[in-house]
């Protein structure tokens, strides 16, 4: 296992994608000691859950705040040192060069990693032709990999898929997260590259991020376990 994480649990990422957090309580309720860590997304912060965020700290949860921040850097500076203070372990920025180095800057000091995230996970070379990228998924990830390593990002949000190209860049140090996670047999639905919890794991991946196939199941205790279950057996 990884060493940079000391709690098997730890590796599971659930993301919070529900519209309020009355709903994100009854989801953290029904998982109990089945997941330690969560990620709030925009949705969800527009709707209240920061204070979520405050909460789940509180209560001994790893939280992830997926706000995928994008802006000249300055303003990235300053909305970074506005979130330093909230206890969250982890927030993703667009892996622009100017947005990285803002949120670098903006975090100054503060016990919060930075991610970057990389090329969509429901994005495949079609869909950043149509973006006007010029570059295929894997050759927009390593170069974007690169410049987060370079600007002292702290990990990388890809597709577990792409693992072995960002490892070879960033080196052991660095984070891995990898949305785009479907157990066998689960929806792939609006994700392109997506791998199962075990097959990430063996990749080498640090963090898998887990939405619908939990949240959205009839039991998402029991999905949550049986993810659990794959990681154990594959770490
Ligand atoms: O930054 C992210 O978390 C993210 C990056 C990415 O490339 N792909 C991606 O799916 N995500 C997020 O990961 C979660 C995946 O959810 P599910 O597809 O329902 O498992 C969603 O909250 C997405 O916003």
């Amino acid at each position: 296992m990884t060493q940079k994480i000391n709690d098997l649990r730890d590796r599971m990422i659930v993301a919070l994608d529900v519209p309020t957090i009355w709903d994100a309580y009854r989801i953290v309720s029904q998982l109990g000691d089945a997941a330690s860590f969560y990620k709030i997304g925009y949705a969800l912060a527009f709707a209240g859950g920061l204070q979520l965020t405050q909460q789940l700290v509180a209560e001994g949860k790893k939280v992830f705040l997926d706000l995928k921040l994008h802006d000249i850097g300055n303003t990235v500076t300053e909305g970074v040192a506005s979130l330093s203070n909230l206890g969250v372990d982890l927030l993703t920025v667009h892996a622009y060069p100017q947005t990285m180095r803002g949120a670098v800057e903006g975090r100054d000091g503060a016990d919060l990693k930075l991610l970057a995230v990389t090329a969509l996970t429901s994005y495949d070379d079609g869909d950043l032709r149509d973006a006007g990228y010029g570059l295929a998924v894997r050759d927009l990830v390593r170069l974007r990999a690169e410049q987060a390593r370079t600007a002292g990002i702290d990990g990388i949000v890809c597709s577990a898929a792409e693992t072995e190209i960002v490892r070879d860049v960033i080196g052991s140090d660095m984070l891995i997260v990898t949305p785009g996670i479907r157990p066998a047999g689960s929806a792939a639905g609006d994700q392109k590259r997506t791998l199962t919890p075990g097959e990430a794991i063996r990749a080498g991946v640090d963090h898998l991020v887990v939405g619908r196939p939990i949240i959205r199941a009839a039991d998402p205790r029991a999905a949550a376990a049986a993810i659990m279950d794959e990681i154990a057996a594959a770490s």
